[in-house]
C-alpha cells in the first residue's frame, strides 16, 4: 500500500470516480500517503463464483474492479468496508512498530545499564588505581623528603659552608656579581648550581612551571590530580577519608573476627549446649561438629570430657581439665602410717557350684558359733557375720553366697573379700559355676580356700574334686600346690573347725592389717528400706573406726549414725575394721558396693552426695544418649530381630534385686530376650505399675508385695504382678516365658524314598512315575523332592499316589507304586524321589 513500492494507487482508474489521498503516520515520524477513491455510481455486477472471497486477491483489488465487486454491495456499503479494512490494516501496521519501539526501548534500557555497569567499573577501578598510585607518591614524597632532610644535614656541616643554600642576600650578592660579569663580557663565575643546592623555592617553581606544561597537554596525570586541581583534590581527599574510614572499618572488623581463643573449663561430663557457652561457640555448630564425629546428640545432652575435648580443639580452644570431684577431696585419703596398723579380720565369701551347699555351709559356721542360749539361737540376718575359732581368731563371712555378688560389689569397685571359699560338693564334680568362680576369685587376686563338701555322703570322692580341679590350674595342697583344701561337711559339721583354722592361717599369711583410729572407710554389703527405721545399709567397716554420731557420705547418700547394730542384733557404738554392722541415719537407700565415707561436716557430706548424683545423672545420660550412629544402626537392626520381655523386678533386699536382674538378663539367645526395664528395692507401687503398662511388661516382686494403690492400678491396668520368693522358680517362669517368644522351629523328617523305575504317560494326569520305594514310606499328604544325580531338580506335593489301581494314603518300603507331581512333570527314569513331613517344634532357652 506504500507509495513507494510500486503498486498502483487505489483507484478504478479512468476518472470512474473522485480521487483523493489519506495521509497515514506511523511511529518515528514514518508517514504514509495512500490513495484512494470514491465512487459516484452504484454499479451492479452479477456475482461470480470466487469473487466474494477474492481468489486469493487483495480487497483493493475487488474494490477498484467494480466487475469483481460482490453483488449486491453499494458503492457506500464498499467503501465502508474498505475503511475497515484500511483502518484494520492500519491498526496492525501501528502495532507491529509500537512492538518494534518497544522492543528497541528495551534493547536500549539493557545497554544503557551494560554500559552503566561497565563505567562503575571502570570508574572503581580508576579510583583503587588513583589510591594505589596516590600511595606510591606519598612514599616517593616521604624518602624524597628523608633524603633531602639527610643531604640538608650534609651540606649544612661547617667544613662546607660554600655548599650551604644561598641566603637571600648572598643571593642578590651573587646575582649583582654575575651581572658585573657579564657586563664585562666574562662568562659568569658563579659556579652552577646543582639540583640540591638550588633552593626550595627554585624547585617549587619549576614543579608548578612543569605542572602548568602538563596541564597544557591536556593529560592529567595521577600526581597532578593528587597535588592540586581544585574541585578534584577535593573529592580525591573525599575519597581518602572514605578509603581511610572503611580500612578502619575493616581493621576493626577483622580484629572482632579474630579467633578469641579460650581457656574452656571441663568437667568430667559436660551438656553440649554449656560446653557451646564456654566456648563463645553456636550451639548448632558445636551440634554439627559432634555429629561429624558420629555423635547424634542434641543441645540438652551431655558428652564426655574427651568428646567434649576433641570438639574444643576442632574450635581452636583450649580444654582446661576440671574435675568436680574436687569436693571429694575433703575424704581422708591419708596413708595409715605402718605403726598404726593393728590386725583385722579376713573377710570370707562362700562360691561355688549351684548346690553344692554354699548357704548349708555358711549355716554350719554361723550355728557353730552361736553361743548357746542366745536369743533364738540363730543370729539376725544382716548379710555378713563374724565367727571366732578355737584358737581365738576373728574371721568374717559375707552372707551373701555365690559369685554375682561378689562380682556386683567389685564392679563397683569394693574390694571387700579378702579370701575366697570354694565350695565343691564331692559327691559332684567341677561344674561351670565352680569354674565361674575360680575364674573371679583369680581376676581378683584374691586367695583361695577349697572347701570339699558333702563328704558325708555316700559315694563322695573327694580326690576327683582335687583332680578335676587341677585342669583349671588350681593345685590342692594334698596335689603338692599351694591352695588349701579341706573336706568338710555342712550337714554333720565335720571339718568345719579345720575350714575355720585354715581361713585363719591364709589371714595370717595375707598380714591383714587396717589403722582403728581414723575415720571410717565401709563398703556395703547390703541396703534397703526398712519399715519403721527408714534406709538401711549393712556396712563392713575397712578401715578406721564408724562411730555413732558420724556424718557419712555413701555413694548418692549422705547421713548421720543413728545408731549400729551389729550381726547379733545388738546396738553396738562403735564398729571397728572388719566388723559388719548395719547403719541407721541415712537420707535414702545406697547400692550394694557403695563406699562409705566419714567427713568432718553436714555441708561436706551433702556437697559430695549432691555432687555425686549430678556427676551419676551425666553419665547415666552420656552413656544412654550420646549413642554412636553405628551403635544406633546397630540397634536399630538388633530390634528388629530381637524379641523382648520386659520385666520390672522389685526385690526385699539390693543383692536379691541384682542377683535376679544378672540371672533374667543371662535368658535369651539371639533372637529372645529379657529386659529388666527398672529393678529396685521395696514394695512394688503405682509408679512401677505405670512403667510396666507402659511397657506392657510384668512385675515381678521377689519377697516383696505390692502396696494398695498399687494392687488397685494394676487390676485397672491389667498389670500381671507375680510374686516368688525362690530365684530359680522366678528365673524358670521367665524363661518358659521368654520362650514363648521364640518362634516354633520348623523341623524336617525324611520318612522315605522312591526310585523311579518307569515313565508312563497317561491322558489327563500327565507322566506319571512307577517308582519302587526302597526306604521308609511313601505317603501321598508328604512332601516331595526329586532328584537328579542328588540334586534336587523339584520340591512339591504329590498329586496322585497309587498302588496298581487304587489311590492310596501310604506306600511301604519294597512295594511299588505310582506317583504324580502337583505341577510338575519332568521326571524321568532313575530320578529318585525323597519325602519328608514338616513339624512345628516349639523352642525352649
Ligand atoms: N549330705 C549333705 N548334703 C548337703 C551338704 N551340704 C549341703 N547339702 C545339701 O545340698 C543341698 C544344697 O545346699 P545349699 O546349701 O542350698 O547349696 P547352695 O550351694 O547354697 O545352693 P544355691 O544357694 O542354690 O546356690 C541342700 O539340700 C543341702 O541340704 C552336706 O555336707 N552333706
Amino acid at each position: 500500500m506504500s507509495d513507494t513500492d510500486g503498486k498502483k494507487p487505489l483507484g478504478v482508474g479512468g476518472g470512474a470516480g473522485r480521487s483523493g489521498q489519506v495521509k497515514q503516520s506511523f511511529s518515528h515520524g514514518r508517514t504514509h500517503n495512500v490513495v484512494v477513491e470514491t465512487k459516484r455510481k452504484r454499479v451492479v455486477v452479477p456475482a461470480k463464483p470466487g469473487a466474494a472471497s477474492g481468489g486469493g486477491r487483495s480487497p483493493s483489488a475487488v474494490s477498484s474492479d467494480p466487475s469483481r465487486r460482490p453483488a449486491g454491495i453499494s458503492d457506500a456499503e464498499m467503501e465502508r468496508r474498505l475503511a475497515a479494512l484500511k483502518a484494520a490494516k492500519a491498526r496492525e501496521v501501528e502495532e507491529k512498530a509500537q512492538r518494534e519501539a518497544e522492543e528497541k526501548a528495551r534493547e536500549e534500557e539493557r545497554e544503557r545499564r551494560r554500559l552503566e555497569a561497565e563505567a562503575k567499573e571502570r570508574e572503581e577501578r580508576e579510583r583503587e588505581e588513583a589510591l594505589r598510585l596516590k600511595a606510591e607518591e606519598d612514599q616517593r614524597r616521604a624518602r624524597e623528603a628523608e633524603l633531602r632532610a639527610q643531604k640538608k644535614a650534609e651540606v649544612t656541616k661547617p667544613k662546607a659552608p660554600e655548599a650551604r643554600p644561598a641566603a637571600p642576600a648572598d643571593r642578590a650578592a651573587a646575582e649583582a656579581a654575575a651581572a658585573r660579569a657579564e657586563t664585562k663580557g666574562v662568562t659568569a663565575t658563579a659556579p652552577r648550581k646543582t639540583e640540591r643546592e638550588r633552593p626550595a623555592d627554585d624547585r617549587n617553581n619549576d614543579r608548578n612551571k612543569n605542572r602548568d606544561d602538563n596541564r597544557r597537554t591536556g593529560k592529567l596525570s595521577l600526581s597532578q590530580a593528587m597535588d592540586g586541581e581544585g574541585g578534584r583534590q577535593r573529592s580525591l581527599a573525599a575519597m581518602k577519608r572514605k578509603q581511610e574510614k572503611a580500612r578502619q572499618k575493616a581493621m576493626g572488623f577483622s580484629q572482632r573476627a579474630e579467633k578469641q581463643v579460650r581457656d574452656v573449663q571441663l568437667p568430667e561430663t559436660i551438656l553440649v549446649s554449656e560446653l557451646a557457652n564456654r566456648m563463645a561457640e553456636r550451639t548448632p555448630d558445636v551440634i554439627k561438629s559432634l555429629m561429624r564425629m558420629g555423635l547424634m546428640v542434641t543441645g540438652n545432652q551431655a558428652v564426655d570430657a574427651d568428646t567434649a575435648e576433641l570438639v574444643i580443639d576442632e574450635f581452636g580452644h583450649r580444654a582446661v581439665r576440671v574435675s568436680d570431684s574436687d569436693v571429694e577431696q575433703v575424704i581422708d585419703q591419708v596413708q595409715d602410717k605402718a605403726e598404726d596398723l593393728r590386725p583385722r579380720a579376713p573377710i570370707i565369701t562362700i562360691m561355688g557350684h549351684v548346690d553344692h551347699g554354699k548357704t548349708s555351709l555358711l549355716d554350719a559356721i554361723r550355728k557353730a558359733n552361736v553361743v548357746s542360749g542366745e536369743a533364738g539361737g540363730i543370729t539376725q540376718h544382716i548379710g555378713a557375720y563374724q565367727v571366732k575359732t578355737e584358737s581365738g581368731a576373728l574371721l568374717t563371712f559375707l552372707d551373701t553366697p555365690g559369685h554375682a555378688a561378689f562380682t556386683s560389689m567389685r564392679a563397683r569397685g569394693a574390694h571387700v573379700t579378702d579370701i575366697v571359699v570354694l565350695v565343691v560338693a564331692a559327691d559332684d564334680a567341677v561344674m561351670p559355676q565352680t569354674v565361674e568362680a575360680i575364674n573371679h576369685a583369680k581376676a581378683a587376686k584374691v586367695p583361695m580356700i577349697v572347701a570339699i563338701n558333702k563328704i558325708d555322703k555316700h559315694g563322695a570322692d573327694p580326690q576327683k574334686v582335687r583332680t578335676d580341679l587341677l585342669q583349671h590350674e588350681v593345685v590342692v595342697e594334698a596335689m603338692s600346690g599351694e591352695v588349701q583344701d579341706v573336706e568338710v561337711s555342712a550337714k554333720t559339721g565335720k571339718g568345719l573347725d579345720n575350714l575355720l583354722e585354715a581361713i585363719a592361717l591364709q589371714s595370717e599369711i595375707l598380714e591383714l592389717r587396717s589403722n582403728p583410729d581414723r575415720a571410717a572407710l565401709g563398703a556395703v554389703i547390703e541396703a534397703k528400706l526398712d519399715v519403721g527405721r527408714g534406709p538401711v545399709a549393712t556396712v563392713l567397716v575397712q578401715n578406721g573406726t564408724l562411730k555413732r554420731g558420724d556424718i557419712f557420705v555413701v555413694g548418692e547418700q549422705w547421713g548421720k549414725v543413728r545408731a549400729l547394730i551389729n550381726d547379733k542384733g545388738e546396738r553396738v557404738d562403735e564398729a571397728g575394721p572388719s566388723v559388719p554392722v548395719e547403719v541407721l541415719g541415712l537420707d535414702g537407700t545406697p547400692a550394694a558396693g557403695d563406699v562409705l565415707n566419714v567427713v568432718s561436716t553436714e555441708a561436706q557430706a551433702r556437697e559430695i552426695a549432691d555432687y555425686r548424683i549430678k556427676a551419676a545423672k551425666d553419665k547415666r545420660a552420656a552413656a544412654g544418649a550420646a549413642i554412636t550412629l553405628d551403635q544406633m544402626l546397630a540397634k536399630a537392626k538388633a530390634d528388629q530381630n530381637v524379641a523382648e520381655l520386659p520385666v520390672v523386678v522389685k526385690a526385699d533386699v539390693q543383692g536379691s534385686a541384682e542377683a535376679i536382674v544378672q540371672a533374667l538378663e543371662k535368658i535369651g539367645n539371639d533372637e529372645v530376650r529379657v529386659r529388666v526395664l527398672h529393678y529396685g528395692v521395696g514394695a512394688i507401687t503405682e509408679s512401677d505399675i505405670g512403667l510396666a503398662e507402659a511397657s506392657q511388661a510384668p512385675v515381678i516382686g521377689f519377697n516383696v508385695r505390692a502396696n494398695a494403690p498399687a494392687r488397685n492400678s494394676a487390676n485397672q491396668k491389667g498389670v500381671e504382678i507375680r510374686y516368688y520368693s525362690i530365684i530359680y522358680d522366678l528365673v524358670d517362669d521367665i524363661k518358659a516365658a521368654a520362650s514363648g517368644l521364640l518362634s516354633a522351629e520348623v523341623r524336617e523328617n525324611f520318612i522315605g524314598y522312591a526310585e523311579i523305575r518307569e515313565v508312563f504317560r497317561v491322558t489327563g494326569v500327565g507322566n506319571v512315575a512307577g517308582c519302587l520305594v526302597t526306604e521308609g514310606v511313601a505317603r501321598r499328604s508328604a512332601g516331595v523332592r526329586l532328584l537328579r544325580d542328588n540334586v534336587v531338580v523339584h520340591e512339591g506335593t504329590l498329586k496322585t499316589l497309587k498302588r496298581y489301581k487304587d489311590e492310596v494314603k501310604e506306600v511301604q518300603s519294597g512295594q511299588e507304586c505310582g506317583m504324580a507331581f502337583e505341577n510338575y512333570d519332568d521326571i524321568r527314569k532313575g530320578d529318585v524321589i525323597e519325602i519328608f513331613e514338616r513339624e512345628e517344634v516349639q523352642r525352649q532357652l
